[in-house]
């Protein structure tokens, strides 16, 4: 029975079925044998399988289950909920997403947005409150403003469109939301109270709408039946004031300021506030309010108003210090355009009267009276901004670099120039400068252009500096710069305009200071404009008596408009072998010129030309000449390079020795070359002209070469530049001073129609050409220079080679030779073998210039 049980159960086991349930413990009851293991594990795994396939029976049976009614509902509200929650979720991602995609409006029209949803309101509202014409939905709001606020609620469509025209006019700070919040619900909940006081704690409904609706009746009401009406009226005027003064972003002690301002503004003595918005700059500069609140005290004190435009509420700066050495001139207020005035450097006392100069060459150049051209020759250029949407863009873009990269920096302030903007970023506790520096390509990808530039610290404040330039640019013309102030009261003739700092402050030198001066910049980045201001400068101070100059154009064109000018000592000298001869005139100038001081004992033309007019001198005790007082010597070079290629070594010799003397015998060089290279701008040549203009370079290299500093490949042309003056060690980025050919016309035709120039010819007379030629030349001068110049640019000294060339005989070419010998120009003849060449072909000039002396 139990074999037929058994085998049956085992045929029933194979189909599975509870059968399994005693196989497989059978298998774990009893082990079998070592070796009937093995037989026993496929029995095993059947059993597994056919257990696992059991339960997959039963979910299949499971899902093939038939829900009761009770059931039904049951699923189906389940599955409504679960469809509810499903498309809701996929609503709310919708709507998430819409509003990302909102969010990525621009900022500028959401404020918009915003402030137009807030006039709609304040329209609804007037129309509700004011007219009653709002239809039944503004009857009702109506109804329950007047009843929570009472009398206020007509005050509401004012405030309300104020608040939106406000929105966008410009961007809330996020830090102005708190302090609106609490400024703004103190006006109210006090004003509401003291309606409530004031109207005679009304009991009735009726009566507080008429008067501070509910929020009255609670603040004031409370209060009063608290402490009495009559301590409750201060307390609530109290918060009404401390509502204002934190609304307004004033700290009491800033009240006599403002008020300070606020009068000057409404005496007309200020222009400058009206484009800073007081509350927003407290929003916008938190950070620096303290120590704003107390530079405005300052101010007040100095009664100075600086030209840099501050951030919202940043109060203006220190005056910086100006540089004494060069600056003798510099401010910030054009006559007709009334700018803050900077405090004024000392200067030279104006001339009591005009001098009646002489060069060496003894001709009193200029008789009776020269009228300066009237100051109205040069028109005002464009009113300089002092915001713009630029900046405000530049400083969102600023801000939102510091914000991404966790910097605690904040720009606090800016100071707008013509062509560039210096922001100013001060950073928090802890902050390294060098993470400002470390992002500077970043704010360049930010801001859009390459030509930032970080200075730190900005002279004179614990704050970085970031340079950038204007999108929109202003020019600067040369006649508000000679009209400034300090121009003005600066009557030293050598005082030229150069044009505006970033500060938007007006730059001008004192040309004697300088006391020379190299001009460099690559092509188009405002060289001659620069010249042109300097020419200009000079002929609108200057009369021919007390400035005289000396042109070198070797490109031809660049000074052709002042062809003709009485100022000058010789036409403009455009062949660049003449201008090595003028300038070895200059040296001579300047000899003699030193012989006359030396001989009256003073060390300066100054001195000297006091001493002639004071009549103290009067003639030269050896050679009985007239003594008369020397006019400075301008000698302007534009471009250095071809005088350099010509000859290099005689330029290079006048101009180390006319700089290393000249400042004394009132001789000042500005030397302005497009190619800055050690081979035109050499070591000498650097070494004696101490200030510096770059303008925009093509390379690092190069603004090396002229400022011995890199920056003037960050410049960004048209006149953008740095001005090292003599002992200064940082430049000052300056705006070039703009003058046009029309303005050029006009001031050269006013002083051309008052005097005829009177040249000296000896400027560029070959320097002893005057002399006797020597007699065993005779008349082969001509042909002996020609004869030099062969032999020594081909270094060969062969007679045939001057027969072929020169077209001349054996006898004249022999002959020439023998002259060559004698002057040490080649070496003796060696038979049929060319002569030795003994000169070197850049000592040509030299040996030529010899010859006709
Ligand atoms: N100070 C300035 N203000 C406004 N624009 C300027 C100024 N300086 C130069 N520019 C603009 O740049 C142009 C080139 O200037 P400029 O002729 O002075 O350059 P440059 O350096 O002398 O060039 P080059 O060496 O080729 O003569 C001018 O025609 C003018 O449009």
């Amino acid at each position: 029975m139990m074999a037929k049980t058994s085998g049956k159960s085992g045929g029933t086991a194979r189909k599975g079925g509870p059968a399994r349930k005693s196989a497989a413990p059978a298998a774990r009851r009893r082990p079998a044998p070592s070796g009937a293991r093995q037989p026993a594990r496929p029995a095993a795994k059947k059993t597994a399988k056919r257990a696992v396939k059991k339960a997959a029976k039963k979910a299949a049976a499971k899902r093939r289950h038939v829900p009761g009614p009770l059931e039904a509902l049951g699923l189906g509200l389940k599955g409504l909920w679960i469809g509810t929650a499903r498309s809701t979720g996929w609503m709310a991602r919708s709507v998430g997403k819409e509003a990302a995609t909102a969010r990525e409006i621009d900022p500028a029209h959401r404020r918009d947005g915003l402030g137009l949803l807030l006039v709609a309101v304040a329209i609804v509202l007037a129309c509700a409150v004011w007219f009653d014409v709002a239809g039944p939905v503004g009857e009702r709001l109506a109804f329950i403003l007047d009843w929570l606020l009472g009398l206020a609620t007509r005050a509401l469509p004012v405030l309300l469109v104020l608040w939106g025209l406000r929105v966008m006019r410009q961007r809330p700070p996020e830090e102005a939301h708190g302090r609106a919040l609490v400024g703004w619900g103190a006006i109210w909940l006090s004003s509401l109270g003291l309606l409530h006081l004031i109207s005679g704690l009304p009991s009735d409904m009726g009566e507080r709408m008429a008067a501070g609706g509910q929020v009255g009746w609670v603040v004031g009401g409370g209060l009063a039946a608290g402490v009495s009406a009559y301590v409750a009226f201060p307390l609530l005027l109290l918060l009404l004031f401390f509502g204002v003064l934190v609304a307004t972003a004033t700290p009491v002690a800033e009240i006599p300021v403002k008020l300070g301002r606020l009068w000057d503004l409404a005496t007309g003595r200020v222009e400058a506030y009206e484009d800073e918005d007081e509350e927003d700059a407290g929003d916008r500069l938190t950070r620096a309010e303290s120590r704003e609140a107390k530079r405005l005290k300052e101010e007040e004190a100095r009664r100075v108003h600086r030209p840099t435009t501050v951030l919202p509420r940043l109060a203006p700066e220190e005056v910086p210090e100006l540089n004494a050495e060069h600056v003798s001139a510099r401010d910030s207020a054009p006559i007709e355009a009334p700018e803050p005035v900077r405090s004024p450097p000392k200067h030279s006392p104006a001339p009591k009267r005009i001098e009646q100069p002489t060069l060496s060459d003894g001709t009193a150049p200029v008789v009776g009276e020269f009228r300066l051209p009237p100051l109205d020759l040069l028109p005002t250029g464009p009113a300089a901004k002092k915001r713009s949407k630029a900046n405000e863009v530049v400083i969102a873009a600023l801000q939102e670099v510091f914000a991404q990269f966790n910097v605690d920096a904040a720009v606090t302030g800016f100071t707008r120039g013509p062509t560039v903007t210096r922001y100013e970023v001060e950073l928090g506790p802890a902050v390294k400068v060098e993470r400002i520096i470390q992002l500077s390509k970043n704010i360049a990808y930010a801001v859009k252009s390459s030509d930032i530039r970080i200075i730190n610290p900005i002279p004179g404040k614990s704050a970085v500096g970031v340079e950038i330039p204007n999108t929109d640019r202003d020019d600067v013309a040369l006649g508000d710069v000679m009209r400034s102030p300090l121009a003005q009261s600066d009557h030293h003739p050598m005082i030229v305009g150069l044009g505006k700092d970033v500060e938007g402050g007006y730059v001008l030198t004192n040309l004697t200071k300088t006391p020379h001066l190299l001009v460099a910049g690559a092509t188009g980045s405002g060289k001659s404009s620069m010249i042109n201001s300097l020419l200009v400068s000079v002929m609108v101070r200057a009369t021919p008596e007390q400035v005289r100059l000396l042109l070198i154009d070797p490109k031809r064109v660049e000074l052709s408009n002042y062809e003709g000018i009485p100022h000058l000592v010789h036409p403009i000298v455009t062949n660049p072998k003449k201008a090595s001869d003028a300038l070895q005139w200059v040296v001579k100038e300047m000899d003699m010129r030193y012989e006359d001081l030396a001989k009256a004992g003073v060390r300066h033309v100054d001195d000297f030309n006091r001493k002639i007019r004071s009549g103290e001198l009067k003639t030269d005790a050896a050679s009985g000449r007239e003594l008369r007082p020397h006019p400075y010597l301008l000698v302007i070079v534009d471009e250095l390079a071809d005088l350099m290629m010509v000859a290099a070594r005689d330029v290079e010799d006048s101009v180390v020795r006319i700089t290393q003397l000249a400042r004394a015998a009132g001789i000042h060089l500005v030397l302005a070359t497009q190619r800055p290279s050690v081979d035109v701008v050499t070591g000498l040549i650097k070494a004696n002209v101490p200030s510096r203009l770059a303008f925009s370079t093509s390379s690092l290299a190069d603004s090396r070469v002229i400022l011995d500093q890199p920056g003037a490949e960050k410049l960004v042309g048209r006149g953008d530049g740095l001005f090292l003056p003599m002992g200064a060690s940082k430049p000052e980025r300056i705006q070039g001073a703009w003058v046009s050919d029309e303005e050029i016309e006009a001031v050269v035709e006013h002083v051309k129609s008052q005097m005829d120039p009177q040249y000296i010819e000896e400027v560029t007379a070959a320097p002893g050409s005057t002399r006797e030629i020597d007699p065993d030349i005779g008349d082969d001068l001509e042909l002996l220079i020609q004869a030099i110049e062969q032999v020594v640019t081909t270094q060969f000294g062969s007679t045939s080679m001057l027969q072929r060339k020169l077209r001349v005989g054996f006898a004249k070419a022999g002959r020439l030779m023998d002259l060559m010998e004698t002057r040490g120009v080649v070496g003796p003849s060696e038979g049929t073998k060319a002569r030795d060449v003994l000169v070197k072909p850049d000592e040509l000039d030299g040996v030529i210039a010899s010859l006709q002396a």
